[in-house]
């Protein structure tokens, strides 16, 4: 379990959200149509309940919340994507589809008996892909038999499959994320432990499996629960979080077609600290060090996934 993770009610806590509408402005300008392609959204428990089988109970984080925090941060559009602790009930991420004016998609969860139909509706609401979490201390079970299944079922509409992994478990993984036919997206890198060096053995062989599967994109989102380092600049480094950025920009730098990049906002199950989205937004200049590595990180590749808009350059 990385630094900064825990499961557990804390975030129940009155007000862990209160500050919203007030993280840092980013000194760093997100370039025109830029997406934050991951987020969650949360209840409000009231109407949408968590799932009975959920692992923590996170704070509610409503669309209006996202929202507001996407105008605050320059954001143009969301990516919204189905957390565990709402199961495969993907009422709250419908609701706040609907409510984004065509400005968030969505990635929900759902079983294996799903219908045709039923997936349409899903589609129609925004829906663009499934997520399977294969973190042991967020479900029961991992869900390798029915992964097949759904993604034989979701091929027809040209959806997408996100895969949420800890890296010590690739080894066992890899053939079978491999076998994947559908364009695979892999959260926050694979959890990477960033103790460890960014060219040994470990990261390589999930850089390997990116270079073998010319179908698998990555997040390079999450610094926040990677760090060890944190917040606080190490000896002589200026930035937050900067001991995962030689893992993300080798990955930016080598796909730079294949990544996508999101604040994972509210940062379920982060104990330690709450994240400042506006930090964060200001540590994507250090993983993407050009504007085409921006402009393809934000802009041109998560249209392309979630929109299927082909853009190519800045102002196009
Ligand atoms: O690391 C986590 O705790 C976490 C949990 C969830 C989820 O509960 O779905 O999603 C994330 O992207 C990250």
């Amino acid at each position: 379990m990385a630094h900064g993770d825990t499961t557990g009610d804390f975030q129940k806590t009155p007000g862990w959200l209160d500050w919203y509408h007030g993280p840092t402005a980013p000194s760093f300008t997100l370039p025109a149509g830029a997406v934050d392609a991951h987020c969650h959204v949360f209840g409000p428990g009231a109407e949408f309940p968590y799932a009975p089988e959920r692992k923590y109970t996170p704070c509610d984080a409503s669309a209006e919340q996202l929202f507001a925090l996407r105008d605050r941060l320059g954001f143009d559009r969301n990516v919204i994507v189905q957390a565990t602790c709402h199961g495969a009930d993907n009422s709250a991420l419908v609701d706040a589809l609907r409510r984004s004016d065509g400005r968030a998609r969505g990635v929900a969860t759902v079983r294996r008996d799903i219908t045709t139909d039923q997936l349409q509706e899903l589609h129609d609401a925004g829906v663009r892909g499934v997520r399977f979490n294969f973190v042991k201390r967020l479900v029961d079970r991992v869900p390798t038999d029915s992964l097949q299944e759904i993604v034989e079922k979701i091929t027809p509409l040209e959806w997408h499959v996100v895969i949420y992994f800890e890296a010590e478990d690739l080894p066992e993984l890899y053939d079978f994320f491999s076998a994947i036919d559908a364009p695979v997206v892999v959260d926050h890198m694979g959890r990477p432990d960033v103790t460890k060096n960014p060219d040994g053995p470990e990261f390589d062989l999930f850089l390997r499996f990116m270079r073998e599967n010319d179908n698998v994109w990555t997040k390079v989102s999450c610094p926040e629960r990677l760090s060890v380092s944190g917040r606080r600049a190490l000896d002589g480094e200026q930035h937050a979080y900067s001991d995962v950025v030689p893992f993300a920009r080798r990955v930016v730098e080598e796909f730079p077609d294949r990544v996508l990049w999101g604040t994972d906002w509210p940062h379920p199950n982060l104990k330690d600290h709450m994240p400042d989205d506006g930090l964060l937004v200001d540590y994507i200049p250090q993983i993407a060090t050009t504007p085409e590595l921006q402009q393809k990180l934000l802009v041109v590749n998560p249209h392309r996934l979630y929109w299927g808009e082909s853009l190519t350059k800045q102002g196009d």
